[in-house]
């Protein structure tokens, strides 16, 4: 890569970890030096090269490294080893409140950012219209800034790291604090900043956010890049590997052969969930993947086919099966669902001591991003008369995260309809 506006090599930061703050201090005080800490490596060994005008987006579990390498990376923090070298003028938003002085106003805050980032006063008062009708935080402006709810703490800075047009703009997921609207406001903001050519850096835990402004995705784990490349790739293979990875695969593979069902799915176990039911038959375990792919459906875009299976044993005789699924959002309402009563398939008696294996094959509905979890249920009698046998709440749960912006505004998006049109005058 030609002239990297952030270069990084070999960059590692080890901090000390003391037992207890006598550990710390035996050590300042011990005549020959002895060491009283363990070395704990929050980076180790980390090279990368971002060139100007690249979007990035840094994913990883909590406490993997993604801040503190973005602290090196603005200066607030010194590398062990290794250099970080950035050419351009860097406006950061970091953890809240950070680089505000909580004793003086909102105001004079805005002068002192101003003076860090190397503008006169004069500068800053020519910006100071924007920075405050962008923050819209009314006379608190004028308030010391240690009584800022978190919300204003982050309109204010983000107005102020904003409006001193940055080289590089790193946002670590600062604005998850804000309302939804002043967010909204912020992530235009940022792509107006990306369609500039401005260089982001962005840590999120939302992989729709990732998605849709950055072109790259770096995961960090256990202070080391896992994986880096096409935000939807690395952010898909992320996401499963939090969905699945932590569970041992020999244990999978042993609970599936004492079933006698197909080894094959990736079987979650469903015992943890919240249910209710008399418990005649009950849900053992469930997969949820894309039928296609057969990759676990965790991260999706909407419009895949899936396929959602769930282990039933059966307790006492189920005499008119009804199987079902509900998909609801991140408020439990439900956007829809499916079973077999409507879809008319007549699943024959289940006998005490059978055990049974339950599939539901479907393309998945374009969905508004956001989380979403889905109910599996077993119920015996007819759609209108019926007693629940079994009802697991969150039986899995999945993200939709489509960076097209069409699938933004509607719950369900379809795609079927058609639409005539006539010109009348
Ligand atoms: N000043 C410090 N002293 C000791 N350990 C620290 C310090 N700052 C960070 N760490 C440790 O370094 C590791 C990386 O922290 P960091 O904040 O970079 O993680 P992260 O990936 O941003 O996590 P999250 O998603 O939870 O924000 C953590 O284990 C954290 O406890």
């Amino acid at each position: 890569m030609h002239n990297p506006i952030i270069k990084i090599r070999n960059l590692s930061k080890v901090y000390k970890l003391y037992d207890s703050p006598t550990e710390r201090l035996k050590e300042a005080l011990h005549p020959f030096g002895k060491k009283y800490h363990r070395e704990f490596y929050a980076l180790q060994g980390i090279d990368l090269d971002v060139a100007s005008g690249e979007t990035i987006g840094l994913i990883g579990p909590n406490g993997a490294g993604k801040s503190t390498l973005l602290k090196a990376i603005t200066g607030v923090i010194a590398p062990t080893t290794g250099s970080v070298e950035v050419t351009g003028k860097i406006s950061a938003l970091l953890e809240l409140g950070a680089g505000f002085n909580p004793d003086i106003s909102g105001l004079e805050n805005v002068y002192f950012n101003g003076a860090i980032l190397g503008f006169s006063r004069d500068a800053m008062d020519r910006k100071l219209d924007e920075i405050l009708s962008f923050a819209d935080i009314g006379d608190f402006i004028h308030q010391p800034v240690k009584t800022y709810s978190s919300g204003m703490m982050v309109r204010l800075a983000f107005a102020v790291a904003a409006s001193v047009e940055p080289d590089i703009l790193i946002v670590d997921e600062a604005l998850s604090v804000g309302d939804s609207r002043f967010k909204q406001k912020c992530l235009r903001k940022i792509n107006e900043f990306i369609d500039k050519g401005v260089t982001v850096l962005f840590v999120s835990h939302d992989m729709a956010s990732i998605k849709t402004f950055c072109r790259k995705a770096i995961w960090i784990g256990n202070g080391k890049i896992v994986e880096m490349g096409d935000s939807k790739e690395v952010c898909k293979r992320f996401a499963n590997f939090m969905a699945y990875d932590m569970v041992p695969t020999q244990i999978q593979a042993d609970a599936a052969a004492a079933s006698g069902a197909p080894a094959s799915y990736q079987w979650q176990d469903v015992a943890g969930c919240a249910s209710v039911g008399d418990r005649s038959a009950i849900i053992t375990r469930v997969a949820f993947f894309n039928s296609e792919t057969e990759e676990p459906a965790e991260l999706l875009e909407g419009g895949e086919p899936v396929a959602f299976v769930m282990e039933l044993q059966v307790k006492e005789p189920v005499l008119q099966p009804i199987l079902s699924i509900d998909i609801k959002n991140s408020l439990g309402i439900l956007i829809f669902g499916v079973n077999s009563f409507f879809l008319e398939k007549e699943i024959p008696e289940m006998a005490a001591g059978e055990a049974h294996v339950v599939k539901f094959s479907f393309r998945l509905p374009y969905l508004k991003n956001g989380n979403y979890s889905l109910t599996a249920a077993v119920a015996d009698g007819t759609y209108h008369s019926h007693v629940q046998n079994h009802i697991v709440h969150e039986a899995v749960t999945f993200q939709i995260a489509n960076r097209d912006l069409q699938f933004r505004h509607y719950t369900v998006v379809n795609k079927e309809c058609d639409i005539e049109y006539d010109r009348i005058r």
